[in-house]
């Protein structure tokens, strides 16, 4: 591990992955493997499975056949992965901060205090704003600010760029590289492509039949 490394060694093993969304089978027998500092984008039509194999990789739907391992997670059971899904799950209600803060309490405190996370993707000065009035962009920034405050290494993200602007794929690079740098995992479901530095490794798996 060098010194910028925040993360162990961790490698996500997917060997013969069926997953089903009602009658339909989306992938069968899907295997990839992907470790620390690599990038896997998922690419393919709507309707390929994309989010669903995001959702199949974060626990939240049962796969048909197959299995999922996660070898270097922390066998003390600490939470390894972040999910990021296209929906923001912000409380309209609640201020900028209090959406942020309620995450790290719910997820641990482990990365970035709550301000400084707000600061990094562009909301400092809106923090103390409902989120209901944030924009679309401003709704996905607060999002990924969740992936800052508390530190896991396998980070699952669903259209990650969606809505953001130009600055915003920027930050969303940058973002991406120094989490790989420091030994994290990235798999994004995407229809572009993701905005990694020359030096990152990015891969691509392509789903469905048309891709
Ligand atoms: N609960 C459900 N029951 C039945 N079918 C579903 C369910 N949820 C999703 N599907 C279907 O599963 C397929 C895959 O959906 P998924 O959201 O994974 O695609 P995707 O590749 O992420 O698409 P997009 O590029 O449009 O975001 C779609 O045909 C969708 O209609």
């Amino acid at each position: 591990m060098t010194d910028r490394q925040a993360f162990g060694e961790i490698t996500v093993r997917v060997a013969g992955l069926s997953t089903r969304r009602g009658d339909n089978i989306l992938f069968r027998g899907l295997d990839f493997e992907i470790s620390g500092g690599e990038a896997l984008a998922l690419r393919g039509p709507n309707g390929a499975g994309k989010t669903t194999l995001l959702l199949t990789l974060a626990g939240l739907i049962a796969p048909e056949a197959g299995q999922i391992t996660f070898d270097g997670a922390d066998s003390e059971g600490a939470p390894v992965l972040h999910f990021c899904g296209h929906q923001n799950a912000v409380k309209a209600r609640l201020s900028v901060h209090e959406n942020l803060n309620f995450w790290a309490v719910l997820n641990g405190r482990t990365g970035s205090a709550v301000a400084a996370a707000l600061e990094r993707v562009g909301l400092g000065d809106i923090a103390a704003i409902d989120a209901g009035h944030l924009s679309a962009g401003q709704g996905k920034r607060l999002a990924l600010a969740r992936l800052l405050v508390s530190h896991r290494p396998i980070w699952l993200l669903d259209e990650p760029m969606a809505a953001l602007d130009s600055a915003g794929d920027q930050l969303i690079g940058a973002l991406l590289d120094e989490h790989l740098e420091g030994g994290g995992l990235v798999i994004a479901a995407t229809h572009d492509d993701l905005p990694l530095g020359d030096a990152a490794c990015g891969r691509v798996l392509r789903l469905g039949n048309h891709s």
